[in-house]
């Protein structure tokens, strides 16, 4: 089984590009459950590029699936999450100037908070997933932090430059799935992922969820969101299928 949360991001981009009330990331999520999502995942920035607190609380509301909120290691996000209950947090690392998120979060560097924020968000009843490199000393701080889920970062697989690098990327992902599964995780991946490049990560067994927005956005813009989400839905379950690409 592998599943998949539809990121919806990138449709609060296109409103917050005119700061009219469409296209409604809630509409949208709603649209992908329906279109077979298997959960919708939301990252709210402290820089509020995309997605508002305001979409964060009407999404609370109304997804029937389950509700992944990607956010920062600061208080202010802490918060957040306890007043929504979101079913998921993800933490990921934040910097204002990044155009998307650059890399894993450096579980080591900042131990002591996640451990912390993890157990007070899993005391609060919600799930905590680490967005993490496909690095063995990152994956087992995160065990040490107390975290079950971890998301490792494909955005080095997808924007790798040629078959090669790319390979050893897959190689990488696929070894750390494998490591983190042994250690008791479960283990998810996302970040550049597209309609291209997902098979081969989708058909990595210990993987069992993708989060995938941009892409899936940009499609939507060519077929409409319900195709574009049957199509990802769909490849990733051939992937799964046939283990290879
Ligand atoms: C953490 C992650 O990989 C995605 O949520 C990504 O951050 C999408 O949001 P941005 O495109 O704003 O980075
Ligand atoms: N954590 C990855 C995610 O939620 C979606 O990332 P992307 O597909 O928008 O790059």
């Amino acid at each position: 089984m592998i599943l998949l949360g539809v990121n919806i991001d990138h449709v609060a981009t296109l409103r917050q590009a005119r700061g009219t009330r469409y296209p409604s990331p809630v509409e949208a999520a709603l649209v992908a459950e329906t279109a077979g999502a298997d959960l919708i995942t939301l990252h709210l920035r402290e820089d509020r590029r995309h997605i508002q607190d305001a979409d964060v609380f009407a999404m609370r509301q109304v997804i029937k699936t389950r509700m992944n909120l990607e956010m920062a290691l600061t208080e202010e996000m802490l918060e957040n999450a306890l007043r929504v209950r979101p079913d998921d947090v993800c933490l990921v690392p934040e910097k204002r100037e990044e155009v998307t998120t650059e890399g894993g979060l450096d579980v080591i560097r900042y131990f002591d908070q996640v451990r912390d924020f993890t157990r007070i968000l899993q005391q609060a009843g919600i799930r905590v997933s680490l967005f993490i490199d496909a690095d063995r000393q990152q994956i087992e701080a995160g065990r040490d932090a107390g975290a079950g889920v971890i998301e490792l970062h494909t955005g080095a697989y997808a924007d790798a430059p040629h078959a090669g690098e790319q390979g050893r990327e897959l190689a990488r992902i696929r070894e750390a799935a494998v490591f983190a599964s042994h250690l008791g995780f479960v283990v998810n991946a996302g970040h550049g992922l597209n309609y291209h490049n997902v098979k081969p990560v989708a058909a990595i067994a210990e993987i069992t969820e993708l989060n995938i927005g941009h892409a899936i956005v940009a499609q939507a813009l060519f077929t409409g969101f319900e195709g574009a989400v049957r199509e990802m839905k769909a490849l990733m379950l051939e992937g799964r299928r046939d283990g290879h690409h």
